[in-house]
């Protein structure tokens, strides 16, 4: 399992070996102890699926306040996307700074988003799967949703076509607007 740091603490790029023959590849998506054994010490109580039919779907910015906060462990099944986390730590020094990285089925990596993150992704394909794990159930009344576009963020999507939105997400209020519950360090 190759990790990588990225620019925001605790956000991690994963790459998980394949065993490749002539029938495909073998992959161990999530293995405790291999992570364990490298320092990350997480487990998980919800594996998430979704699949988007159209090409430039977008998802997000969702997070889970506490005390359902959710770190997540983003692949992409099939098809390829473009993930992206949101640091959202009050005193972080990287507060509002994003990081985003293409997951594919091509190239297996995966995303390690802690809790104190907003997390979304837009695909880059039709019929685009994801499959994530994450270490809090799902809360409906601690689900909070962020604009996507929002320029106090800035995220660049690579997108040349409006996105594909739920109503949630195009009704998703500026990260100014809405109330942070995490603190760096703690
Ligand atoms: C997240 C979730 C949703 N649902 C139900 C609730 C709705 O009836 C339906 C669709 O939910 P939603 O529109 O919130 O799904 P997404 O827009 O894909 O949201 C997810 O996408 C972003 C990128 C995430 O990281 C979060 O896991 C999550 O917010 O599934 C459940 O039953 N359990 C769940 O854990």
């Amino acid at each position: 399992m190759k990790i990588t740091k990225t620019a925001l603490d605790g956000v991690l790029l994963l790459e998980p070996k394949r065993f490749g023959d002539v029938r495909g590849f073998f992959a161990e998506s999530w293995n405790r102890q291999t992570l364990l054994a490298q320092g990350i010490d997480i487990d998980f109580v919800q594996d998430n699926h979704s699949m988007s039919e159209a090409a430039g779907t977008l998802r997000g910015l969702h997070f889970q306040t506490p005390p359902h906060a959710q770190a997540k462990l983003v692949r992409c099944a099939r098809g390829a996307l473009f993930d992206v986390a949101v640091d959202i730590r009050a005193g972080s020094p990287t507060f509002g700074q994003w990081v985003g990285y293409d997951l594919s089925f091509e190239n297996g990596l995966q995303l390690l988003i802690p809790e104190g993150f907003l997390h979304g992704f837009v695909t880059r394909q039709p019929d685009t799967e994801i499959a994530y794990k994450c270490t809090a159930h799902y809360a409906p009344d601690c689900d909070r949703a962020v604009r996507f576009d929002d320029p106090g963020i800035g995220i660049d999507w690579g997108m040349t076509c409006e996105p594909v939105l739920s109503d949630k997400d195009a009704a998703a209020p500026p990260l100014r607007a809405i109330e942070t519950p995490f603190v760096y360090g703690a």
